[in-house]
């Protein structure tokens, strides 16, 4: 099954939200869909700016952990730095200090001098000071340790100095030097040298510690700080990351809103530009061909008229939805605007697949539509024009492609048409002509003229049939076949009637009073719901009473929109109006749709008179036209009487009335009074 795309698949832009842009009716059915661009951009802003704060607060936090951190540990290694240092030094005095007490006493002992025995004093001062200090400093387990093992050595050690002092003092110095060259005291003293030692080596190695512990914590805390940090960054990078995904979304879906039709999804007129731009680009460098499809649907207004803008809106969804479903890979559709599409076929098409792509885009705007409880039929007509052949830059293709619309309407409704030379002349004529017609309503150049209806029998006028006339300030007087064909294409039917109208009731009061005036309405206005009203208020603006005024239809414009015929011929009757049914023969209507509608009178369409006597054919469907107007209890009109002897024939044949040159051409109202100067219409 081939892929069905428009033009943004290209972006391949789904939505934020997931919703599927290959959907386009769907997509735009979604409420909150209509203007969603602000929000989704202020969405994304409000992401990106929450991560941004995100980051930033991040950043701080993570700063002020690291300068706080910093400060307190650069503080407390300073503290731990300075004690280690005052350990140092006061093991060294302590060491120092208990060397020259030692030697003082020493000195003492051997000199018999009681200076040294000051000195002794002074030091042992000097060293008490400094085991203050050192016991400031040193861990609780060094000190309890100093104490307990210094406590017997040191009082024995001052008894044993005590002795030795006292000994010198008397001069009795050998006993002192026998104390102190004791075992005794050498014990004693080694012992308190190495608690002193041990306590200071403690001393300074617990700071030591405290230094080495205090870089550790710094160490990890470090770590710590950078896993955080880390984890923090991987986060808010993970939130920036997300962020970023969902700003890009949102710059896509931005893109792919403002490249495509917020009613259809379908992308829009800039967008088809660009697509068309580059795949011109593409086709030129392959030396291939492109076809532009411009499709624009038919009697599409009426549905708006009729059911409301919302029925319309869902029309031109389901337009779309079926313009997708039937393309294939390298064609893509676009809305151009109002009921216009774009189909554009990038596959080196040929004349004859642009052919067959606009028939399958005909027949499937021609099927009906189920609008809710409503099921309506529209249909779409289609001009193509080709790249390079017809155009070499996307203005000028799709300007070609519209030529080309424009003649296939001119042509038929439901109907294709490939550009051609010449068609710009055309249709630029065709513009200028439509321009001419408006002016000319406008100035009121759209003038009346009457043909009489006589009964056949007694050939007394018995009504005038209403036609327009044109009377062209450059071109003359024009008659119907060379404008109203035009008038209808481009929706100027209905001013055109009431213009004409608007003259003949003008010219009615010198019309004898029983005459009754037939006026044509065209296709179009069978749907259009004003017809009636706009009818009534006109009669009722020149005192003119319905009864007077008698509707012609065509059997064709009644078939193709039976639920608009069976409502207009409703409200024409009510109104008090007569309806005569226009053509008969021509439009393929079943007999048991016709007798339902109630028609007034039956007209034979003048092609089945005018070969009544060559074609035997034609008189049979005379004969069976006359036969059932008799059936269904209504007069027969026979149009295009131009000879005597057609006139006896169909009398004959049991037809009541007739109109044709023989009877009178068409002429303007004040003339019309010569006719019942003559031998064959007498005004009754
Ligand atoms: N509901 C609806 N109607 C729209 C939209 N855009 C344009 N239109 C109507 O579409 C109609 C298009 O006019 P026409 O092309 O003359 O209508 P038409 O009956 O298809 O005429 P033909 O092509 O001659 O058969 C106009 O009445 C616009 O108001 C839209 O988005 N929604």
């Amino acid at each position: 099954m081939p892929r069905r795309r428009h033009f943004l698949d290209a972006a391949n832009a789904p939505a934020a939200d997931g919703r599927d842009m290959r959907a386009p009716a769907e997509a735009a059915d979604a409420p909150g869909n209509l203007l969603p661009t602000a929000s989704i951009v202020g969405q994304a802003m409000g992401e990106a700016r929450r991560a941004l704060g995100l980051v930033l607060v991040g950043a701080a936090v993570l700063l002020a952990m690291l300068v706080g951190e910093r400060w307190l540990s650069s503080t407390a290694e300073q503290a731990a730095a300075r004690r280690h240092a005052e350990a140092l030094r006061v093991a060294g005095a302590m060491r120092l200090v208990d060397l020259e007490r030692t030697t003082a006493a020493q000195m003492a002992v051997i000199t018999g001098q009681p200076r040294w025995v000051e000195r002794f004093d002074s030091q042992r001062l000097e060293f008490e000071r400094l085991q203050a200090e050192a016991r400031s400093l040193a861990p609780a387990h060094a000190i309890e340790r100093f104490d307990s093992e210094t406590l017997s050595a040191t009082a024995e050690l001052e008894d044993m100095r005590e002795s030795a002092f006292e000994a010198v003092t008397v001069g009795a110095a050998d006993v002192a030097r026998k104390i102190f060259e004791g075992n005794r005291y050498r014990e004693q003293s080694a012992l308190l040298q190495q608690a002193i030692a041990d306590f200071s080596e403690a001393t300074v190695a617990a700071a030591g510690a405290e230094i080495n512990a205090l870089r550790r914590r710094n160490a990890l805390f470090g770590a710590g700080l950078l896993v955080c940090g880390g984890l923090l960054g991987a986060f808010l990078w993970r939130r920036l990351a997300g962020s970023r995904t969902r700003f890009l979304h949102a710059e896509q879906r931005v893109k792919h809103l403002a490249a495509s039709d917020l009613l259809t999804g379908l992308p829009n007129r800039a967008a088809l530009h660009d697509e068309m731009a580059a795949a011109m680009a593409r086709a030129e460098r392959a030396g291939t061909h492109l076809a532009v499809l411009m499709i624009d649907l038919d009697r599409f207004k009426p549905i708006n008229d009729r059911h409301g803008h919302l029925v319309g809106d869902r029309v031109l969804k389901e337009v779309a939805r079926r313009l997708c479903h039937i393309l294939r890979g390298g064609e893509t559709c676009a809305r151009y605007g109002g009921d216009e599409f774009v189909v554009l076929v990038d596959d080196d098409v040929q004349p004859s697949a642009a052919h067959h792509l606009a028939e399958r885009v005909v027949r499937a705007m021609s099927e009906p539509m189920q609008i809710g409880p409503l099921s309506v039929t529209i249909g779409a007509t289609v001009g193509i024009a080709r790249f390079p052949d017809d155009g070499r830059d996307a203005d000028e293709l799709l300007r070609k492609a519209d030529s080309a619309l424009y003649r296939a309407k001119a042509e038929s409704r439901g109907g294709l048409s490939f550009y051609n030379v010449g068609l710009d002349e055309l249709v630029a004529e065709r513009a200028a002509l439509e321009q001419a017609m408006r002016d000319g309503l406008t100035r009121g150049e759209f003038v009346a003229y009457f043909q009489p209806i006589v009964e056949l029998n007694s050939q007394r006028v018995q009504s005038v049939e209403l036609l327009a006339r044109w009377q062209h300030p450059q071109r003359g007087l024009l008659p119907p076949a060379q404008f109203i064909a035009l008038a209808e294409d481009a929706g100027l039917i209905g001013a055109l009637m009431l213009s004409v109208l608007r003259n003949a009731f003008a010219e009615l009061p010198a019309l004898p009073a029983h005459w009754r005036v037939s006026v044509n309405v065209a296709p179009q206005q069978i749907q259009d719901e004003t017809l009636v009203p706009q009818l009534l208020a006109l009669l009722a603006e020149h005192g003119v009473p319905p009864a007077r005024l008698d509707v012609e239809l065509t059997e064709t414009a009644l078939v193709r929109d039976t639920s608009a015929a069976r409502r207009v011929m409703r409200d024409l009757k009510l109104a008090g109006f007569t309806v005569t049914l226009d053509d008969f023969g021509t439009g393929h209507s079943s007999l048991a749709y016709l007798a339902e509608l109630d028609f007034d009178k039956i007209k034979i369409d003048r092609s089945f008179v005018h070969t009544l006597r060559e074609r035997p054919q034609s008189a049979k469907v005379v004969d069976a036209i006359i036969g059932l107007s008799r059936s269904l209890g209504v007069p027969a009109v026979a149009e295009g009487i131009e000879t005597e002897a057609d006139a006896t024939r169909l009398l004959r044949m049991g037809c009541a009335l007739g109109q044709g040159y023989l009877f009178g051409r068409p002429v303007p109202a004040g003339e019309l009074p010569g006719l019942g100067e003559g031998p064959r219409a007498t005004a009754a």
